[in-house]
């Protein structure tokens, strides 16, 4: 039987059912290229902004179903012109009904003479409880192609469901306001860490300041790869993220500069990376900054000393015994950090444009830097180095942490996101995240200076000078809880000099990679990671 397909500009008619239409290869082509290519480049969740999509391939498809009520879960291969490509996972259902269609339509289509429109399923609370269901129903050892997985602690029945509707790069679910479903958006050919991570943290090691791991779903494709699609997690109530919370106190932290008319320069002063105690901090700096924040700091410290703790306390499961440094580990590292500054270089270079003042001075600096930071990431000789690399969280920043009554609970374990993710699941020095905590800090310091620079009326070389010795008081408390965690725990992290390299090191990584994500997504913030990498490469 030939099948007729009648197309008008936006409207599709075809004779297909729904459950046999992705095998009709001229809907599938219409499809990908002529709707979802407009749709996809659209949505929040889509990576690929600052690269030019070339085409889109349905590189596999699977259902999502009960009885007669079927779903289909895409996997689009996206490919740009720049010659790379990426995975995005994209649940579609058919619905005749116009009111289900309100929002993420992607098209309009009559299928088999009735009139309706493929939508984004994650819309439909029909297909929202199904999944949930799925979960909660899910056997042990499931080996069929779409898995479902459920940990003892899931027993509730479905109530209500809502999108979470933050700011993310994927899309979460909140069930029964209890629990929170996240369906990767972008997805890889393997399981995801932020999968992996929170099951290993919750389950096996119950760790207590990470939500609970309560289920999973995931698909096998063709290659058996196991490619994971949603995490169910335990809801934690909050008080919003750490990030939110650290703005808000060194919003106060910089006008007690104005209102105690405090002069800078007499500010005493402590070596970077020294630990101290918070009682060995300066009372004029506690009367300035205030005993709260150092207080803060330091369960910060100690809750990332234990997620570290945790990582680190495995024998078994070798995706996380924690293991040495060695010369495989440093070629694959220059590598990845010489392709990464090369990247980065070339990025700046053709963003000049965007960039003006401080931020251009500091762009034409880290160009004119570019031999010496090279040498500084090629300067990692792992023979000096003793301390053990573990999984680490990969992104660590004050943004995936949440604040509630007082204590930290640490989110997303996806990893960097340029990272491919057999990068991500290389075991790092855990001093890896703890820079990456170090940059939060500085990045938060200098966006409140950058934020309110008009309601100061200290000049913004002083708000620096201020800037830079809070950051060094930071670190120095935060270093003396965490450290003497992780040595009570025996975690091998370094001796004195190692830690130092590392996290110099680390710092100036991080701060390289921030300067691409900044250039990409938001150029004004491009000035807090080159004012970073001066600084760090000042530093004797
Ligand atoms: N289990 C949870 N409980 C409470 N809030 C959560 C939970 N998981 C995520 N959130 C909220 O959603 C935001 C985005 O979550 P995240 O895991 O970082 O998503 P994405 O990977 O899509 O960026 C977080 O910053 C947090 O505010
Ligand atoms: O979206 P993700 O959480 O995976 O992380 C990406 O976006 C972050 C910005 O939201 C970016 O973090 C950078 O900006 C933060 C302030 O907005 C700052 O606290 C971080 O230190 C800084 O790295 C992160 O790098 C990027 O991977």
């Amino acid at each position: 039987m030939t099948k007729k397909t009648i197309k008008t500009k936006t409207h599709y008619n075809f004779n297909d059912s729904w459950e046999t239409l992705l095998e009709n290869k001229a809907f599938v082509n219409a499809f990908l290229s002529e709707v979802l290519e407009d749709y996809i480049t659209k949505q929040r969740w889509y990576g690929g902004k600052a690269s030019k999509l070339k085409y889109i391939e349905l590189s596999e498809y699977f259902r999502i179903q009960r009885d007669g009520e079927v779903y289909y879960g895409l996997i689009l291969e996206v490919n740009f012109e720049e010659a790379f490509y990426q995975h995005y996972f994209l649940p579609i259902a058919f619905v005749s009904d116009e009111s289900f269609a309100q929002e993420d339509r992607i098209l309009s289509i009559s299928i088999q003479n009735q009139e309706g429109f493929i939508i984004d399923a994650i819309n439909l609370e029909a297909f929202r409880k199904l999944v949930f269901e799925r979960i909660l129903t899910a056997i042990p050892n499931d080996l069929t192609r779409v898995q479902y997985h459920k940990s003892i602690l899931f027993n509730d029945e479905y109530e209500s469901s809502r999108f979470m509707g933050l700011e993310q790069s994927n899309t979460s679910i909140v069930y029964n306001e209890s629990f929170v479903l996240k369906f990767f958006r972008r997805i890889y050919a393997n399981k995801n860490p932020d999968y992996e991570m929170s099951r290993f943290l919750s389950e096996k090691k119950q760790f207590k300041n990470t939500p609970a791991y309560l289920g999973s779903l995931s698909i096998v494709d063709s290659d058996n790869e196991n490619i994971t699609i949603g995490l169910m997690q335990e809801m934690v109530p909050n008080e919003g993220d750490a990030w939110d919370y650290m703005l808000k106190e060194l919003e106060k932290v910089f006008e007690t500069l104005e209102t105690k008319n405090i002069d800078i320069a007499q500010l005493p002063e402590t070596e970077l990376f020294e630990r101290l105690s918070i009682r060995d901090v300066p009372p004029r700096i506690i009367d300035w900054v205030g005993l709260n924040l150092f207080l803060k700091v330091q369960k910060l410290a100690e809750r990332t000393a234990e997620m570290h703790i945790a990582l680190g306390s495995e024998f078994e499961e070798t995706a996380f015994t924690p293991t040495h440094f060695n010369g495989d580990y440093t070629v694959w590292l220059k590598n990845r950090l010489l392709y990464q500054f090369q990247n980065r270089l070339n990025t700046v270079e053709n963003n000049l444009h965007k960039l003006e003042d401080l931020s251009l001075e500091l762009a034409h600096e880290f160009l004119d830097n570019k031999n010496d930071i090279r040498k500084r990431l090629v300067n990692f000789d792992w023979t000096r180095l003793k301390g053990e690399r573990i999984r680490v969280h990969g992104d660590y920043h004050l943004g995936q942490i949440l604040v509630k009554e007082d204590d930290f609970y640490i989110l997303d374990f996806e990893g960097e996101p340029e990272s491919t993710i057999r990068d991500r699941k290389v075991k790092q020095p855990p001093l890896k995240d703890v820079a990456g905590l170090f940059r939060s800090f500085h990045y938060a310091i200098y966006a409140t200076i950058f934020n309110n620079s008009e309601q100061y009326k200290h000049e913004q070389q002083e708000l620096f000078d201020a800037g830079e010795l809070l950051y060094t008081y930071f670190i120095g408390v935060f270093l003396k809880t965490y450290i003497e965690k992780i040595q009570d725990a025996n975690l091998n992290i370094g001796y004195r000099q190692e830690r130092i390299f590392l996290l110099k090191y680390s710092l100036l990584e991080k701060a390289i990679y921030e300067l691409g994500y900044e250039l990409n997504s938001r150029p004004l913030w491009a000035v807090i990671p080159l004012k970073g990498i001066t600084n760090i490469i000042n530093h004797k």
